[in-house]
Parts: C-alpha cells; sequence; structure tokens
C-alpha cells in the first residue's frame, strides 16, 4: 500500500517513522510520503490561507495551492487512490473503515489546518474518485495531522506482516462487536491485588466464557451503544444469561 499525506508541518508525521510502522515501510509493507503543502505556493509569503467568504473567525485554506499540490501527488503514481480528508464534520472513522482502508492499493491524506481547507477542493477531487471527509472522534483537533496518525496506525496494523501475531488483529476489540475484557500478566498477586483465579485454572472452556462475560460486562457498561448495534444473533443464551 502506498500512502501519501500533504500538509504544512509534515514534521508532525515523522512518527510514522517509528516501531511498527517505521519496520513496515523498511520491509516494503508500506510506502509512505510526506510533502509540504507550502511547495507549491509561489508567492514569498508561502500563502496558503485567506479569510472566509461570509465573515467569521479564523482563516480557510485557499484551493488553489491544494489543487495543484493533490493533481501532482495524484499523478505521482498511477494506483488507484482513496483521497481522505480529516475533519470534525466527517463521518465517524471507525475499525471497519479501517478494514475497508487495508483493503485500498493508495490512501492520500489531506491535512487541513485553520478552520480547514476550502469545500471545492473536496468537491472537485469527489467528481473523479473516491473522497472520505472523515472525524476520528467528537472533539476538536488543531489540524488533521493528529487524525491521520490515527487512521495510519489502525489501517497499517491489519496489513499482512505488518503485526507480529496476526491473531491480535482478528480478535480485535470490535472484531466482534464487543470492547475488549481485562488483561492480566505476571506476577500472579500484585499490591495485593490477584489475578482472577479462573484464568490460572488451564480451563479454557471456563476462561473463554470468563473473558466473554467481562467483555459484555464492560461493553454494556461503557457503551451500551455497541450492544445496541450487535445484530439478534449475536448473544447466545450463555450472553442473555449474564
Ligand atoms: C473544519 O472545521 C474546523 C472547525 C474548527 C477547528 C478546525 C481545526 N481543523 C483544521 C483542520 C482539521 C482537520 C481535522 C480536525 C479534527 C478531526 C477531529 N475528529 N477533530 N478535529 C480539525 C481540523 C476545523
Amino acid at each position: 500500500m502506498r500512502i501519501d499525506v500533504v500538509t504544512i508541518f509534515p514534521g508532525y508525521l515523522a512518527p510514522l517513522r517509528e516501531a511498527l510502522l517505521g519496520r513496515a515501510v523498511g520491509t516494503g509493507l508500506l510506502d509512505i510520503a510526506v510533502h509540504d503543502l507550502r511547495d507549491w505556493t509561489h508567492d514569498v509569503h508561502q500563502a496558503v490561507d485567506d479569510a472566509p467568504y461570509g465573515g467569521g473567525p479564523g482563516m480557510v485554506m485557499r484551493p488553489h495551492v491544494w489543487g495543484e499540490a493533490l493533481d501532482d501527488v495524484l499523478a505521482a503514481d498511477p494506483r488507484p487512490a482513496r483521497l481522505v480528508v480529516p475533519t470534525p464534520a466527517g463521518r465517524p472513522f471507525t475499525q471497519a473503515a479501517a478494514h475497508a482502508y487495508a483493503a485500498q492499493e493508495r490512501l492520500v491524506f489531506a491535512c487541513g489546518r485553520y478552520e480547514g481547507i476550502d469545500q471545492r477542493v473536496v468537491d472537485h477531487y469527489a467528481a473523479s474518485m473516491p473522497v472520505d471527509e472523515i472525524s476520528i472522534g467528537d472533539y476538536v483537533l488543531v489540524g488533521g495531522e493528529v487524525a491521520v496518525l490515527v487512521v495510519v496506525e489502525a489501517v497499517a496494523r491489519l496489513l499482512p506482516g505488518v503485526l507480529g501475531n496476526p491473531r491480535s488483529a482478528a480478535e480485535d476489540s470490535f472484531s466482534d462487536g464487543l470492547l475488549e475484557g481485562p488483561a492480566y500478566t505476571r506476577p500472579e498477586v500484585w499490591r495485593g491485588h490477584a489475578v482472577p483465579e479462573v484464568l490460572r485454572s488451564g480451563n479454557h472452556g471456563a476462561i473463554a466464557r470468563w473473558r466473554r462475560d467481562r467483555a459484555l460486562e464492560r461493553t454494556a457498561e461503557r457503551r451500551p451503544d455497541l450492544i445496541a448495534a450487535l445484530p439478534p444473533d449475536a448473544l447466545d443464551e450463555a450472553d442473555r444469561a449474564l
């Protein structure tokens, strides 16, 4: 998979070169290119923003610089791409979206700043390619870069060969629609807190049941919306007895 990121703060994307993602890039599983939007400005001030039409606070990113940058970035590789634009006004980015993105040959991320990017940029490219405006949560960031780090990590870990243990991604939180239950490791007792007995019993059936019960309890308590969204056949008799 190839990932391109266009931003006025390329340094914000440095973490993509670290650890798991850095290794994925090093082994050729992932090809990441970060581009400085200001490379496509032609004025001495390298201006990328201007006052909003209709008034209002802050500035909006100008369409012509984005158009020149995205035209060049898209033309640099023949693979079909999906343009992803983080924004507080976007559709929620979910694990299902991460799986869909992991199947893409190429993702191009447009990182806005200020009060966002002139809407005509999204409208223009949406006429010729898939474009997603996405939100990573109901809170407001200062720009799109952190959202891109979140999305790229969530997608890259799903790519074959990126995670050391492929079972991890298959058994993710949300993969069965529930939150992950509690996890424990040595020592058996830590500051007077013991590991639940069942986990040391060696009884794999009881362990699986206990883990499912804890995941159901945690989900019902913290994310009742996920319980309500489960398909009718998702809960068995034992689940309902909880
Ligand atoms: C566009 O409307 C905006 C209104 C107020 C502030 C900002 C700041 N801002 C600029 C570009 C940008 C990209 C993404 C996000 C963002 C995404 C999520 N989930 N939260 N915040 C925020 C961004 C934009």
